[in-house]
C-alpha cells in the first residue's frame, strides 16, 4: 500500500492542520484574484535562452580584458534578406536580430567574478543571437512579396544597404521591378553554388535536417559533420543536375538529365490535361500504372522471369502496352498515365543517381529541388528506385528544408556575417503558428503579430474550419518496378503536401553550449520515451489535449482573466491542438519528436499568444506557504545525526517533488488537501526501497562507508525543478547540506517559465527568504552574490563572507519542464566546468529526459514517478513510486 491514491482517507484524517498552510490551500475557485505575475518584466517572445544571449555579450565584456563578443548595437554587418525566384515559387530567407535586452544583472556578475566563472572555451560571437525566416510566395503574386519586404523593411539591412542576394532566374527576370518598387539592386547569386552552400550549411547546422523516406515514413538520419564529404547532390528542377560536393565551395557538376520535373510536367500536361504540377502529381496517388506500362508479367504470360530476378510486376516498358492496344488517348486514365510518367522519370532519375554515384565511389546521395518538393510519394518512389538499382546498398536522403537551399546559399554569400561557423547546438527550430499551417497550399508569410495571429485562429473558430494538416491521399494498388510491393504507402498516409516547405523558424543562439559533463555527446539523447511508437504517442497526445482547457484557464487567470486574456487562451488552445493534430498525422513534421518537444511545443506555444508565466500565482502561493515552515523542518534535520539527516533530506526531495502541476494525477490530489497536509502524508510514505533505490551507494560516496575516507563534493549542480515545497522543502535543504559540508552549490534553474517549475530569476528571492532563517543559507548566498541587493551591508568586510562556501543561481537556457543538454546556457557550461556532482531533479529533467544520460562526473537522479503509465513502462512500478538512482563517474 505505497500509493498515495490507496491513501487518501489518510489525508483527510491529518487533524494537526497547519493554520497559515490552509490559507493557502490550493483551491481552483480563490485563483480568479492574483496577484501580479513575477518577474515577467524579463521578455515575452517564444524564443528559449533570449536572456541567455543578452548575459552572453555582457558577460564577455565584463570579464575579457580585451572582450571579442560584441554586443547588440554593434552588428552592423549583417544582411537581413535573401531570394530565391523560381519559376512558380519565390523562396525568401531573412535574419531578425533580437531586440536589444541589456540585462544589468548584477548579482550574476558578481558571482562570477568572485569565483572566477569563466567560459574556458569561449569563442567570439561574429554574428548575434536572432532568427532566421523561411517565407515562401508565389512567383505570380511577386507584389506580395515586394510588400512583405517593405512592411518588414528587409531591403535596408542594417545601414540602408541597398544590394539583396538572389538567385533563380527570377534574380534576373524582376531585377528591374525590385529597383523600381523597393530602390534596391538584386545582387545575382550562382544557383548551383547556393544550392550547395544551402545544403552544406543545413547539413552541419541543423540536426534533424537530413531523413530517408520509406514507405510512407520518414526517418532522420544522423549526419557526421565530420565525415560528410563527398556526397551527391541530386537536383531536380525541370531538368536534373547531379553535383559532386567535395566542401564548402568545393563541388563540380558531375552528370545531369534532360530528363526531370519538367518532362513530367510538360509531358502530363499534355497526355492528361491537368493545369498543375501539384494536380498531376496527386492524379498520380490514384493510379494504376499497368494499364499503359508494359510489365515482365505481361510479356511472360503473368509470371515472373526468376532467372534474372525480374517479378511480374517489373516494369519491362514505361508505356510500353499503348503500343499493343488500339486506344486513344481518351480511353486511358488520366490518373494512370500520371503514375506511369512519374514512376518511368522518378526509376530513371534514380538510375543515373545510383550508377553515378557508384562509379564516383559515394556514399551519400541527397535529393532536392521543385520536382520533390516535399512530396511523400516522390520521395517513396526515388526512395524505392535507388535500393532497386544498388540492391539495397544505398538509400535516398532528402533534406527538410529542401525548398530553402537556392535561398539559403544566397544568404550565405554575404560576406561577413559569420552564419557559416554556426554549430547544431546554437540552433533551435521553432514551429509558430502561422497561415502556411492551413494545409498545401500557399498561403504568403507567416503571421506577424500577435493579433494577427488571434484573428487568423478566431477565424477558423467562427467559420468552424478545422485547421488540419494536408489532407491524406489513398495509396495507389500497383506496383512499378521489381519484386516487392514497393513503393508502398502505409495505409491511406501518403500525402501530397508540401510541408517541407512549411518550416519553422531558426533561432540562432550563438551562447548556447553542450553541457560538458555530458560523458558522450555524440550518443547523448534526451528523450527517453520514442514517441516513434504509435501507441506512445497517442497517449501522450491525449493526456496533453485532457489538460488543455485546465491550462488555459490558468493562463487567461494569470493574466487577469480579462477578456483580451480569454481570446489568446482561446487563439492558444487552438494553435495548440492544430499542432497536436499535424503532429498526430506526420510526427516527424518538425523534426525527430520525443515527449520533450511536445511539452516544450506547449510553453512555446503559450508564449506565442503572450502568455508569460500561467503558475505565476500558484509558485507564489507555495512557495510562501513552503517559506513559513522552512525553519521547522531545518530544525527537525538539525536534531538529527548525520547519516539520517542524509536519507531524510532525499526522502524530502522526493516527497516534495509532489507538486507537479503539470500531472493530472497531483492535481486531482491537491483538491484534497492543503500543501502542507499533502507535504507531510507525502513524506510519511516515504518507505524505503524506493522503486529505484541507489540511496546506500550515494551514501557510501558521501562517505558514510564504513572503510572509505571522508569524502566532499566541490562543485555540484542541483537541477531544481518545481517551485513551492519541491524547491523550499526539497531541494534547498539538501544544498545546505551540501554546503555545510564544504561543497560549492549551484542551482540551475529555467530560464523561462514552464508549469510551475520554479525560474533562475525566481530563485534569489526565494533563497534571500530562506536565509532569514538560517546562517549557512545566509552565508553562502552571500558568498554566492545572491543577497547582494537583498541584504549586504557595504561595511561588511567582503573577505569575512567569501569564507563561507558559495550558493549560486545559473540559468539553463530553457523553458521547458525538460531539459536537453545539448543546448545549454553558456553560463550553466561555464560553471559545470568545476563541477563534480550533477543532481537532476523531478519527471521532467530525470525522467523524460535524461535517465539514461551518462555523465563524466557523479550524477544523482531524483524524482516522484506522477503518472501511472510512465512508472510501469520505466521502472515497472506504480505512480508515485520513488526513483533515486545514483551513477558514479563514467
Ligand atoms: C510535465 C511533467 C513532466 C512535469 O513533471 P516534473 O518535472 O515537475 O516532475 C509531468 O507533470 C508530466 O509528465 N505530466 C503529464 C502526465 C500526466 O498528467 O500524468
Ligand atoms: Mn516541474
Amino acid at each position: 500500500m505505497d500509493s498515495l491514491k490507496e491513501d487518501q482517507s489518510d489525508t483527510q484524517a491529518i487533524d494537526n492542520i497547519n493554520e497559515d498552510a490552509q490559507n493557502i490551500s490550493e483551491k481552483e475557485d480563490t485563483e480568479k484574484d492574483m496577484a501580479p505575475p513575477v518577474g515577467n518584466s524579463i521578455h515575452r517572445s517564444g524564443s528559449r535562452p533570449q536572456l541567455d544571449l543578452s548575459g552572453a555579450a555582457i558577460q564577455g565584456n565584463f570579464e575579457e580584458r580585451d572582450p571579442t563578443i560584441l554586443l547588440p548595437n554593434q552588428s552592423d554587418d549583417i544582411s537581413h534578406l535573401a531570394l530565391d525566384i523560381g519559376g512558380s515559387l519565390i523562396k525568401l530567407v531573412y535574419f531578425s536580430r533580437h531586440e536589444d535586452r541589456a540585462v544589468n544583472d548584477k548579482r550574476k556578475m558578481s558571482t562570477k567574478e568572485r569565483f572566477g566563472v569563466t567560459n574556458g572555451n569561449r569563442r567570439s560571437f561574429p554574428i548575434l543571437g536572432g532568427r532566421l525566416h523561411f517565407v515562401k510566395f508565389e512567383t505570380t503574386k511577386i507584389n506580395e512579396c515586394l510588400e512583405f519586404i517593405h512592411s518588414k523593411q528587409l531591403h535596408r539591412g542594417d545601414n540602408d544597404n541597398a544590394v539583396i542576394k538572389a538567385t533563380g532566374g527570377g534574380a534576373y527576370k524582376f531585377a528591374d521591378l525590385f529597383k523600381e518598387k523597393l530602390g534596391v539592386v538584386i545582387d545575382k547569386e550562382d544557383e548551383m553554388n547556393c544550392l550547395v552552400s544551402g545544403a552544406n550549411f543545413l547539413l552541419k547546422a541543423i540536426r534533424h535536417e537530413a531523413f530517408t523516406h520509406k514507405e510512407g515514413h520518414k526517418e532522420f538520419v544522423q549526419i557526421d559533420h565530420n565525415d560528410m564529404y563527398p556526397y551527391l547532390l541530386v537536383n531536380i528542377g525541370s531538368g536534373v543536375s547531379l553535383i559532386k560536393v567535395d566542401g564548402d565551395g568545393k563541388f563540380q557538376r558531375v552528370s545531369g538529365t534532360n530528363v526531370g520535373g519538367g518532362t513530367y510536367w510538360g509531358l502530363g500536361k499534355l497526355l492528361t490535361k491537368c493545369k498543375s504540377f501539384d494536380e498531376l502529381l496527386e492524379l498520380s496517388q490514384r493510379g494504376d500504372n499497368s494499364s499503359v506500362d508494359m510489365l515482365v508479367g505481361d510479356i511472360y504470360g503473368g509470371l515472373d522471369y526468376s532467372k534474372i530476378g525480374l517479378s511480374a510486376s517489373t516494369i519491362a516498358s514505361s508505356f510500353g502496352k499503348v503500343i499493343s492496344e488500339n486506344k486513344e488517348i481518351e480511353d486511358y486514365r488520366p490518373e494512370d498515365i500520371s503514375l506511369s510518367l512519374l514512376r518511368m522519370i522518378s526509376y530513371n532519375i534514380g538510375q543515373i543517381s545510383y550508377l553515378t554515384a557508384l562509379q564516383l565511389g559515394i556514399k551519400r546521395i541527397f535529393f532536392g529541388g521543385f520536382f520533390i518538393r516535399g512530396h511523400a510519394y516522390t520521395m517513396d518512389t526515388i526512395s524505392f528506385a535507388i535500393k532497386f538499382w544498388s540492391k539495397g546498398g544505398a538509400e535516398a536522403m532528402f533534406l527538410r528544408h529542401e525548398g530553402f537551399l537556392g535561398a539559403l546559399g544566397a544568404f550565405m554569400s554575404y560576406e561577413k556575417h559569420g552564419l557559416d561557423d554556426l554549430m547544431v547546438h546554437q540552433l533551435v527550430e521553432r514551429f509558430p503558428m502561422g497561415a502556411p499551417y492551413t494545409g498545401g497550399k500557399i498561403h504568403g508569410p507567416p503571421l506577424g503579430d500577435l493579433n494577427e495571429k488571434i484573428s487568423w485562429m478566431e477565424k477558423f473558430v467562427r467559420k468552424g474550419i478545422k485547421i488540419t494538416a494536408p489532407v491524406p491521399m489513398a495509396s495507389p494498388r500497383t506496383t512499378g518496378l521489381g519484386g516487392f510491393e514497393a513503393p508502398s504507402s502505409k495505409g491511406d498516409a501518403l500525402r501530397c503536401d508540401e510541408s517541407n516547405l512549411n518550416v519553422g523558424v531558426l533561432h540562432l543562439v550563438p551562447s548556447l553550449e553542450v553541457f560538458p559533463l555530458l560523458a558522450d555527446p555524440k550518443t547523448y539523447e534526451p528523450n527517453t520515451i520514442d514517441l516513434a511508437d504509435p501507441n506512445e504517442l497517442e497517449y501522450w497526445f491525449t493526456v496533453l489535449s485532457e489538460h488543455l482547457p485546465d491550462l488555459v484557464d490558468k493562463a487567461v487567470a494569470s493574466e487577469g482573466g480579462t477578456d483580451d486574456a480569454r481570446r489568446r487562451g482561446d487563439a492558444f488552445a487552438r494553435a495548440f491542438s492544430a499542432h497536436l493534430a499535424r503532429l498526430m498525422e506526420e510526427p516527424a513534421a518538425y523534426g525527430k519528436l520525443g515527449l520533450a518537444n511536445l511539452l516544450e511545443l506547449r510553453e512555446e506555444c503559450l508564449r506565442e499568444f503572450n502568455f508569460f508565466d500561467a503558475y505565476s500565482t500558484i509558485k507564489q502561493r507555495e512557495n510562501e506557504a513552503s517559506l513559513a515552515v522552512l525553519p521547522d523542518l531545518l530544525m527537525e534535520l538539525d536534531s538529527m545525526s548525520e547519516e539520517t539527516r542524509l536519507l531524510t533530506l532525499i526522502e524530502g526531495v522526493l516527497a516534495a517533488n509532489i507538486f507537479d502541476w503539470g500531472s493530472r494525477a497531483c492535481v486531482d490530489l491537491y483538491h484534497k488537501g492543503t500543501i502542507i497536509e499533502i507535504y507531510r502524508m507525502s513524506r510519511k510514505k516515504m518507505q524505503r526501497p524506493w522503486r529505484v533505490d541507489d540511496f546506500d551507494a550515494f551514501k557510501e560516496r558521501m562517505g558514510f562507508g564504513d572503510k572509505k575516507p571522508s569524502f566532499r563534493h566541490k562543485r555540484a549542480l542541483l537541477f531544481v525543478d518545481n517551485s513551492g515545497a519541491d524547491v523550499v522543502l526539497g531541494m534547498l535543504p539538501l544544498a545546505r547540506e551540501l554546503l555545510r559540508r564544504g561543497t560549492e552549490v549551484v542551482l540551475v534553474g529555467n530560464s523561462l517559465p514552464a508549469l510551475n517549475d520554479v525560474t533562475a530569476m525566481e530563485l534569489p528571492e526565494i533563497v534571500a527568504e530562506a536565509a532569514k532563517h538560517c546562517d549557512i543559507l545566509r552565508g553562502a548566498a552571500e558568498a554566492g552574490g545572491l543577497l547582494m541587493d537583498a541584504m549586504s551591508n557595504p561595511q561588511d568586510n567582503p573577505s569575512e563572507k567569501l569564507s563561507s562556501t558559495p550558493l549560486m543561481v545559473v540559468e539553463n537556457g530553457c523553458g521547458s519542464p525538460c531539459i536537453d543538454l545539448r543546448q545549454v546556457s553558456s553560463e550553466l557550461a561555464a560553471v559545470a566546468k568545476d563541477a563534480d556532482l550533477v543532481i537532476l531533479e523531478g519527471m521532467g529533467r530525470a525522467l523524460h529526459t535524461n535517465y539514461n544520460a551518462r555523465f563524466k562526473c557523479d550524477a544523482l537522479k531524483l524524482a516522484m514517478v506522477k503518472n501511472q503509465r510512465l512508472a510501469e513502462k520505466l521502472i515497472k512500478g506504480n505512480i508515485y513510486d520513488c526513483v533515486c538512482r545514483y551513477e558514479p563517474a563514467s
